[in-house]
């Protein structure tokens, strides 16, 4: 090591259980980090610092204006640029001397292996189940540590699966896609980008144990509640599965298993479009500028069935806010039996979802409608100052 690493990283070098050795493990290590969002900027900016030699880093998406409220390594500037890109430009100011590559595509069942196989490490930082499954089977195959974040509102948790190609892996410990219990998506629900560094530093934190040797065996899963008390807890988990179709039975068969595995039907594939699915049947879906025409000259109902917070945000004006769990309890209260309805929401999902009760406690349902695409649409195409996020 030259003179100035020994400056750099004389603060960690001091460490018991770090040191010189450790530093050089550290320089000699690959982590992939797969996801440069909410998690994965934490977690790439603190494996830089720390002087991980080679950082890879997928993203199959561009840096956009509301993912700067977390995605901590993205700017004003890398805005419409390929977050993979954006994040390794940022690390590779951060430090120059280590090796970022970037892999600005999506991951997926026909190059994952290929991927993940050129590192030592792989952090999962990504926001959704079939890439979980994906990563988790594929770690497996590839013989690979797989250190798993995942944040939603103000929570957070972090699991290292297949560790020492022993410890459980992601679908030992869950069989079948956990059930969200009416969750969504950050996009949908939201999501505290201080939740989210907690859980990327950590994942940071987990691949540097790793490496260095200063992490012990047992698996466990630890859980971040930062509205309560106290905070962390931690779960210890069950072995491996015996009978697991990633990490069980006979390791020739995995490959396979990986090749033939549908991952988005296997995780209950994309949000239904109801009307296609035939359960819309009488009324109406509309799109944002029919809505601006009917909103004209008239005063029909219009409910807003996101949450009070984000009603308070913004709303169109007249509009009623009746969050979907209130509308499910009691919908002949929000029903008019005259006039039309018209029920929003963010995305165009939850709308749906509340148009369809309305239709069925309504006189004439073909007078309930729902806008499609949800405000997020109605921004883009009728008001482009409505302050939807
Ligand atoms: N299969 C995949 N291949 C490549 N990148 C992926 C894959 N799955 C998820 N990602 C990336 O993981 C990241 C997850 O981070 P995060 O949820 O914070 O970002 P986001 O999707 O931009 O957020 P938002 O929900 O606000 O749009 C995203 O940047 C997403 O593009």
């Amino acid at each position: 090591m030259a003179l100035h690493e020994y400056r750099r990283y004389g603060r960690q070098m001091v460490l018991d259980g770090i040191g010189l050795s450790g530093q050089l493990k550290l320089k000699k290590s690959s982590v992939l980090v797969v996801g440069a969002g909410g998690l994965g900027c934490p977690a790439i900016q603190y494996l830089a610092a720390a002087g991980v030699g080679t950082l890879g880093i997928v993203d199959h998406d561009v840096v956009e204006l509301s993912n700067l409220q977390r995605q901590i390594l993205h700017s004003d500037t890398t805005i419409g640029l390929p977050k993979a890109e954006s994040a390794k430009a940022a690390s590779e100011r951060l430090q120059p001397m280590i090796k970022v590559v970037s892999h600005a595509c999506s991951l997926n069942a026909a190059n994952a292996r290929a991927i993940l196989s050129k590192y030592d490490i792989i952090l999962d930082c990504t926001d959704n189940l079939p890439t979980r499954y994906l990563l988790s089977d594929t770690a497996v195959l590839v013989g690979k540590p797989l250190v798993s974040g995942a944040a939603l509102k103000f929570d957070g948790q972090l699991c290292v699966y297949n560790l020492g190609n022993t410890g459980p892996c992601y679908r030992c410990i869950f069989p079948k896609p956990p059930k969200r219990d009416g969750e969504g998506t950050c996009e949908e629900v939201g999501v505290l980008g201080v939740v989210t560094g907690v859980i990327g530093t950590l994942q940071a934190m987990e691949a540097i144990k790793i490496i260095t040797g200063l992490r012990d065996e047992q698996p466990s899963l630890l859980i971040f509640s930062a509205l309560s008390s106290p905070s962390f807890r931690t779960m210890k988990l069950r072995s491996r599965r015996p009978d697991c179709p990633g990490c069980g039975g006979d390791p020739s068969t995995r490959d396979r298993f990986v090749n033939e595995q549908d991952y988005v039907s296997f995780c209950g594939g994309e949000a239904p479009n109801l009307e296609e699915t035939g359960k819309v049947n009488i009324g109406g879906r509309i799109k944002p500028n029919a809505l601006s025409e009917s909103l004209k000259g008239t005063s029909p109902t219009v409910i807003d069935v996101r949450s009070p917070t984000e009603f308070s945000i913004c709303h169109l004006p007249g509009s009623t806010n009746v969050p979907l769990s209130v509308l499910k309890r009691e919908p002949t209260a929000h029903i008019s039996q005259i006039g039309d309805t018209f029920v929003v929401c963010r995305l165009g999902n939850d709308s749906q979802t509340a148009a369809n009760i309305l239709r069925s406690v309504s006189s004439d349902p073909s007078k309930v409608f729902d806008l499609i695409g949800g405000l997020r649409a109605w921004s883009k195409e009728v008001d482009p100052m409505f302050p939807i996020y």
